[in-house]
């Protein structure tokens, strides 16, 4: 890894690729590095998050799988961001630990979510607890409501938080209420921090209000056309700009209507890559035939503005 570029543009939320019997399979994590950078124009990636089943994972398993995007990302990916939340404090310290003993970019902390903080100061002393221990590592929280229910504003977390959090970096903001990710990047202007925003159906109206950039699923196979989006946003040309976004959503929205989760993503991501990305792990099932099918026939009837 080139280090440290600041982080903007796309992230690719990395999916867990598994044998048929579910076991994790690292042998295909070099085609997956070397895909995304030449097919996708995508070199930077979150692994173990919500795409990456990293909840469903046991510590090992996401040792190897953090280490294997390490290794195989050197000199190829700008940033290797390691997801390193989990619901036991201890098991999130370990694997802070071992992300900064490892060489990541950087790691980020989902917030608790069985017994969940019920304030922001209960969130903060968590993810200081987690962050602490990756001392000269840069720190992300990963704010994602809609699956950890945890509801607390990231405009109130931010206030003060560099004094608790030295390494605090940024956000994952993988929520709906823009409202709310404008007051954080208006008020914290002079902190020079990341937003990285993480719906990716909407991700035009996140830049337009000061996202520096995105982490989603989608740029692992849609990362060329987002990148050409971001592009048409900055010269500005946002006509086509809206075009870009207008038929992400549109996949998004046929794809959402038939069901969509980690395992189809899965499987849109085996069949537009050709690297064999397996099953889901329980309680997640294989995407449906019936799923794949219309899955491909949309991407492929689908006219992007470059003619593709
Ligand atoms: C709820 C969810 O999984 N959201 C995705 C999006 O990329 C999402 O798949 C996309 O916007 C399609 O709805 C990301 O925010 C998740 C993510 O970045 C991660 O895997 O950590």
């Amino acid at each position: 890894m080139t280090p440290r570029k600041k982080l903007q543009g796309l992230v690719a939320a990395t999916v867990t690729p598994m044998t048929p019997d579910g076991q994790i399979n690292l042998s295909v994590i070099r085609q997956y590095v070397d895909y995304l950078v030449s097919e996708q124009k995508v070199k930077s990636v979150f692994v173990n998050g919500t795409t990456g089943e990293g909840l469903s994972l046991n510590i090992q398993e996401r040792k190897q799988l953090a280490e294997e995007w390490v290794c195989q990302g050197k000199d190829k990916l700008d940033h290797v961001i390691i997801h390193v939340g989990a619901l036991s404090l201890p098991d999130s310290q370990e694997l802070a630990r071992h992300a900064a003993a490892i060489g990541a970019s950087a790691i980020a902390v989902i917030a608790p979510f069985f017994f969940k903080p019920t304030s922001k100061d209960e969130l903060i002393a968590f993810l200081q607890k987690v962050a602490s221990e990756a001392p000269a590592v840069p720190f992300y929280y990963y704010h994602i409501p809609p699956l950890t229910g945890v509801k607390i504003r990231v405009e109130e977390l931010l206030d003060g938080i560099k004094e608790q959090i030295p390494t605090f970096q940024g956000v994952k903001f993988s929520d709906t209420d823009l409202l709310d990710l404008a007051q954080c990047i208006n008020k914290n202007e002079r902190e020079q921090f990341v937003f990285l925003y993480g719906v990716d159906e909407q991700l035009l109206s996140a830049l337009a209000i000061g996202a520096n950039g995105a982490v989603g699923s989608t740029y692992n196979y849609l990362g060329r056309k987002t990148n050409l989006m971001l592009e048409a946003f900055a010269k500005p040309d946002l006509v086509l700009a809206r075009k870009y976004q207008f038929l992400t959503g549109e996949f998004l929205s046929f794809v959402i209507k038939l069901g969509f989760g980690v395992a189809q993503i899965k499987a849109v991501m085996t069949f537009v890559s050709g690297i064999p990305m397996g099953p889901p792990r329980l309680p997640l099932v294989d995407a449906s035939e019936e799923f794949i099918v219309k899955a491909k026939a949309k991407l492929d009837s689908t006219v992007w503005p470059d003619g593709d």
